[in-house]
Parts: structure tokens; sequence; C-alpha cells
């Protein structure tokens, strides 16, 4: 899945608009993989200069706090990564539209925004990746879904598939797919840890001290999905590999399947995709106000 790419960025500047928890996940995953140095990553936000301070002592990235050095950061910085919530998306990229070069590659983390809305707001053709991560970037085991606007050149493709290379695996699809990147691994962390907290709790309940509880589901969840990966086969063998007839496993998934267990699991990632696409809907229709505004 994943394409190669060259193992670093070299001089090209990254300036993350936007400062929060899934920016952070990628910086920390560049800077931990050696990719780039921390001197050429600007991170700015709208408010929180406490937040800003963080991330340099930290991981020595440089904070633009003034009005002045954010505006310099975002007319300079080869890359700009959108990392601002949703609903901050439009004002955010109206305010970039007039310091923008049109050379310079806008990255954008942000769940349902499309490249049309993108380029709609900044009124024109920017070479733009759009991208859905997640959260295990920061450990260099993330999973991002990337697509690409027609004008991405080769060289803005491969500077971008290789920063999301360095944090994990990349899928590279069409974007009408992101949606359903989102609903898998974008949002996945969570289920996979809503899923734990529920194990850890039964754990508890049946007497387990919470620690006990807790080592055991983390052991689990990382064997489970380690034996996936190295042996290859699919999780239904290996899962009916677990359940001996008649046996306990047995007993526990056929609980599972009296609760819907898979229809509540499908229905869910279904309604994130439809989330998804009802937020980038929202922020379609500021931009067509801000147009006609
Ligand atoms: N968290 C996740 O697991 C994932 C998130 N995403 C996407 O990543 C994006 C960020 O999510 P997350 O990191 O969780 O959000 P956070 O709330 O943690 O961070 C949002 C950041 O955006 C900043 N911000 C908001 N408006 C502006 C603006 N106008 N100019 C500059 N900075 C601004 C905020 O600054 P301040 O605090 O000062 O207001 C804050 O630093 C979202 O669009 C989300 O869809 C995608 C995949 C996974
Ligand atoms: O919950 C959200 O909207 C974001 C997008 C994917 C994960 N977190």
């Amino acid at each position: 899945m994943n394409e190669s790419s060259p193992s670093s960025l070299g001089g090209i500047t990254l300036c993350f608009y936007g400062a929060g928890s899934m920016a952070e996940a990628i910086l920390r995953g560049l800077i931990d993989a050696k990719l780039t140095n921390p001197s050429n990553v600007t991170v700015m936000n709208r408010q929180n200069a406490e937040r800003l301070l963080q991330l340099q002592r930290q991981y020595g990235v440089i904070p633009a706090a003034t009005d002045a050095s954010k505006e310099d950061a975002l007319r300079t910085s080869d890359v700009i990564i959108l990392g601002m919530k949703p609903k901050d998306s439009a004002n955010a990229l109206i305010s970039l539209k007039p310091l923008l070069r049109p050379d310079q590659l806008v990255v954008s983390l942000i769940a349902g925004l499309t490249i049309d809305t993108i380029q709609q707001l900044l009124g024109r053709p920017q070479p733009v990746v759009r991208t859905m991560p997640n959260t295990s970037s920061t450990i260099g085991l993330g999973a991002t879904g990337i697509c690409f606007s027609d004008a991405v050149t080769p060289e803005h493709r491969e500077l971008a598939l290789t920063m999301f290379n360095a944090v994990g695996l990349v899928a590279v699809v069409d974007e009408p797919l992101i949606a359903a990147v989102n609903g898998v691994s974008g949002s996945g962390p969570a289920y996979v840890y809503y899923l734990m907290e529920a194990m850890i709790d039964a754990g508890v309940k049946l007497g387990l001290t919470r620690e006990a509880a807790l080592q055991l589901t983390v052991q689990t969840v990382k064997g489970a999905a380690e034996m996936v990966q190295s042996t290859g086969e699919n999780p239904g063998d290996l899962r009916r590999k677990v359940t001996s007839p008649n046996g306990t496993t047995e007993a526990a998934i056929l609980t599972l399947d009296r609760f819907s267990f898979q229809e509540g699991m499908n229905q869910a990632i279904v309604r994130c995709v439809e989330r998804a696409n009802e937020m980038g809907e929202a922020i379609r229709d500021e931009a067509i106000k801000a147009q006609q505004a």
C-alpha cells in the first residue's frame, strides 16, 4: 500500500496552521523519525500562546504567536498544514487566501473538507493534498488516506507521501473514499479505545485490579493486531481458531451477536461517514456564503 518515497524532507519548511492534537501527532512523528529539523517547523493557532510554547519546549519547533509572525510563516513556508477543526476552516482559509503563493502546497487534515471547497475558499487551483490521518501517527503507527488535487506536481506528491509514510501507513485513494477512510481508520482508534475501556471495566467488575485488567487488555489488542499482520491470516479465521465449539469464546461471541455487535460497528462507521459528509457540506455552504458576501 505504501508508495516509496525519499527518507528526508531536506530544507522544506512546514507550517502547522492549527496546533492541536492531530498536528502534534504528525509533527512529533516527523521529528522523531528525523525527517525534518524542528527549526523548519512553525506552529500557530488562534489564541493559545501557552500551547505553542509547550510545543516549542517539547519538540524545538518555532512558535508563531503574533499576527506578524503568523503572516510571515504562512507567506513563506513551503507547506501549509491545515490542522484546525472543520468549523474553523472556512475562516482560516479566507485569512490564508491573500498570503499564499501559487506554488505553496496546502495539506489538509480536516474531516469532511473537500479539495473543491478549499480551492473555492482560496480562489484558485492551489496544489492541495487532502488527507485523513489518525492520532497513532504520534508513534509512527498512523494510518493515512491521501488524495491529490490536479495542481499537485509529482514533487509535491512525493513530498506528501514522504511526510505521511514517515508516520505510518499511507493509502492513496480517490477523494470520495476519504470519508470511508475517516470511518475506518481516522476515527478508528476511538472505537478500539472504547472496546478496551469496556474490556477493562468488565475485568474490574470480575475482581481484577484495574492495572492488571489494563495490562491484559493492552497486550491482547496489541497481540491480536500483530497476529493479523504477521501471519497474514484474515481476522475471521484467527477468531475461529480462538473459538472452540461449545467453548467459552463461542459463548462470548454469541452474546456479542445477541447485542448486534457487528451491526452496531457497521452502523457506527456508516454514521461516521455521513457525519464527515455533513461537516463537509456545512463548510461548502460557508464558502458559498463568503463568495456571495
Ligand atoms: N484528532 C483526531 O484524531 C483527528 C483529527 N483530524 C482532523 O484534524 C483537525 C484538527 O483536529 P484536532 O487536532 O483534534 O483539533 P484541536 O482542537 O486539538 O486543534 C485545533 C487547533 O486549531 C487551531 N485553530 C482554530 N482556528 C484557527 C485559526 N483560524 N487559525 C489558526 N489556528 C486555528 C486551534 O487553536 P486555539 O486552540 O488557539 O483555538 C487549535 O490549535 C480537525 O479538522 C479534524 O477533523 C483528522 C484525523 C484524526
Ligand atoms: O472526530 C473527528 O471529527 C475527527 C476526525 C477523525 C477523528 N477525529
